[in-house]
């Protein structure tokens, strides 16, 4: 007969199969569920050496009440026969012996997987936490207090000794493993003993249950007080960190540093062993009544010969094992509610980290058209945008602003009047919440944003100061690209940065940090310089949208006038936006654009600008006869 092998016959079950499955992760998950899928994916030898581990310390302490037994029982049959232990009684002390072996070997086992397991669901954890925070599309939510929070608290999970989601492979499964022995215990007990083993049971699993009311409860007061703990590390670092310590010092403000720190100390305490713990107190009373009740009973029905030895011995084993397994189980209660409260706490920050993904990736005009390697061609135009930061005021107001392709384009205005806005919306770190920005007549929103940002370079106010290498610190403008050391040189040369690395304890390979052996800290400026020399070398490598904002804001008079004078052999070509209050850079850029409450009130060349007579002319004036009252020359109108 022949066998049907069409695709729909192939396909129903395997669609059933699907639909099964996606029917099973639809089901709402308990943390511990959940934690279990997590460690599954983290790893699947780990993850089965646990469970095998788990089951082995379950079982292993069970066959020790029935071996013992067994054990008294031959050697109670020898005493009433007086006859000579055989070798079965060896046999039987041998399987205590490895009953015993059996029991250390599964602990070992289970402590050393369970480590493992959670050693990589913590590392796969912190990956996925970096990586939402890293690729979402913006950086709006990352601005939002509440998002912050999260993230913060997510990032510290990891860095806790105590109530790491990871360590939930050890505390559960030493959980189920002392429930087990419970469970285990009972029913052993229960074949001699009914009452006493449903007596044991029920006190065993209230006390198990009221310990983990009660872990719960501290572990709620821990997260009561993670905020206040987060600022005394706030206030501590604030008193003990080189930046902070020159200011607390200069300003005497380490009293009232103290003070705070006692008092949000105070505050974090509160609520800390004010209440006592009555119901667990309570069920632990019921389960020693239960033990020691049904110790005096096994004993005394031995003694008066109601109960063999060998029954006397199994049920007191029983009664002990059950103890252990309580004991294991709340043992581990306080750290596994931390840990199931980190855990939900992670992913709700991670949650938030990744709320700003597109929903799509891009609509693929992007590179579909162009490809990202030459936009723009025409012009960068912002369209009647505005922009509010949330929980604040309009940062831009109806902006309208041509960026001309291969040109530049000087932004100035008073502080806070929307010029670091304008940029961060155009490396599209936000949204406009209203209007467009377009490239080449395209809408920026509908770009992937990664693939624009390969287009582009930029120097920010508070550029990013790496711990790193010399060379890491500049190669990371193209980190793909971090072994072309002369374009690394040229770059550096260019920013005017070179001779310092030079004269660097290792040249190129220094750590730029002095908390790093063989590590030296710069200046300054010299630091505005190596974030310029990075952007360079993105341009080296095909950025071609310069961003500057106040590039020569650190920079002594003669490296400003150097940057002055290669201002425009430096953007050459390239589609320059440039932020400065020093109008000494600013005018020689091709076009300036004047800003003032988020708008564009004056836009045109310096020459332009200067005839027009308006707020840039009296700025620039205010600032050329400072320069001139100070003697400096080339800061003059025309
Ligand atoms: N992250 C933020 N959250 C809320 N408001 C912000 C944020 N950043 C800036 N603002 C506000 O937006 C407005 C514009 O700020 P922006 O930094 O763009 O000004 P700027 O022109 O670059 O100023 P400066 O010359 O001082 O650098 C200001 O009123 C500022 O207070």
């Amino acid at each position: 007969m022949e066998l049907d092998r069409s695709p729909m016959t192939l396909a129903r079950p395997r669609s059933r199969l699907a639909s099964l499955r996606n029917a099973w992760r639809s089901l709402p998950r308990s943390s511990h569920v959940r934690f279990a899928r997590l460690a599954l994916r983290a790893s699947r030898t780990w993850f089965a050496a646990t469970l095998l581990a788990t089951l082995l310390a379950a079982t292993t302490p069970l066959a020790t009440p029935m071996v013992t037994g067994a054990l008294i029982g031959e050697v109670s049959a020898w005493q009433a026969s007086a006859a000579t232990p055989g070798s079965t009684a060896l046999w039987w002390a041998a399987a205590i012996g490895a009953c015993l072996l059996l029991q250390w070997l599964a602990a070992s086992l289970l402590r050393v997987a369970a480590a493992a397991l959670g050693e990589r669901v913590d590392t796969m954890l912190q990956r996925g936490l970096m990586k939402a925070v890293m690729t979402s599309d913006g950086i709006e939510h990352l601005e939002d207090p509440a998002t912050i929070d999260l993230i913060s608290v997510g990032r510290e999970t990891f860095r806790s000794s105590w109530g790491r989601p990871g360590q939930l492979a050890a505390t559960l499964s030493g959980m189920v493993a002392g429930r087990a022995m419970m469970i285990g215990a009972s029913l052993i007990l229960a074949r001699f003993q009914m009452p006493l083993a449903v007596a044991l049971l029920a006190a065993a699993l209230w006390t198990a249950r009221e310990e983990k009311v009660a872990s719960r409860q501290e572990a709620a007061h821990h997260y009561g007080s993670t905020e206040l703990s987060r600022r005394m590390d706030y206030l501590h670092e604030l008193g003990s960190t080189p930046p902070a310590s020159k200011e607390v010092r200069v300003f005497g403000l380490s009293g009232l540093l103290l003070d705070r720190f006692t008092s949000t100390w105070r505050r974090s305490m509160d609520g800390v062993l004010t209440s006592l713990p009555v119901r667990p107190l309570l069920a632990t009373t019921a389960l020693a009544t239960v033990v020691i009740g049904g110790l005096a009973w096994i004993v005394s029905a031995a003694v008066a010969g109601r109960l063999s030895p060998e029954a006397a011995a199994v049920q007191a084993q029983a009664l002990m094992v059950c103890l252990a397994g309580m004991r294991l189980s709340s043992w581990t209660g306080l750290q596994t509610e931390l840990a199931t409260a980190t855990l939900r706490r992670y992913e709700r920050a991670a949650e938030a980290a990744a709320a700003a993904r597109p929903a799509a990736r891009s609509d693929g005009r992007l590179p579909a058209r162009t490809g990202p390697d030459d936009l723009p061609r025409e012009a960068i135009r912002f369209e009647g945008v505005s922009f509010s930061y949330p929980g604040g005021g309009e940062a831009l107001r109806h902006l309208d602003l041509t960026v001309p392709a291969g040109r530049s384009l000087a932004v100035v205005g008073a502080n806070g009047a929307g010029k670091t806005t304008l940029i961060k919306l155009l490396c599209r770190m936000y949204r406009p919440s209203d209007g467009r920005i377009l490239v080449d007549g395209m809408d920026l929103a509908s770009f992937d944003p990664a693939a624009w940002r390969r287009r582009l370079a930029a120097v920010f106010q508070d550029s990013m100061r790496f711990p790193l290498t010399a060379r890491a610190n500049i190669a990371f403008g193209r980190p793909h690209l971090a072994s072309d050391q002369a374009g690394i040189e040229a770059a550096a040369v260019s920013a005017g940065i070179a001779d310092d690395v030079a004269g660097l304890p290792h040249g190129w390979d220094t750590p730029l940090s002095s908390e790093y052996a063989g590590g030296s800290d710069m200046s300054g400026g010299q630091w505005q310089k190596i974030a310029l020399a990075r952007a360079l070398f993105a341009v080296h490598h095909g950025a071609g949208v310069l961003i500057l904002d106040e590039p020569a804001a650190h920079l002594d008079a003669r490296s400003e006038a150097r940057l002055h004078d290669e201002f425009l052999a430096l953007t050459e070509g390239l589609t320059t936006v440039i932020i400065s209050h020093r109008f000494s850079t600013v005018r020689r850029a091709s076009s300036i654009a004047v800003l003032d409450e988020g708008r564009v009130v004056e836009q045109g060349s310096h020459d332009e600008l200067m005839a027009l007579d308006g707020a840039y002319a009296r700025m620039f004036l205010l600032q050329s006869a400072r320069f001139a009252d100070a003697g400096a020359p080339e800061v003059r109108s025309g």
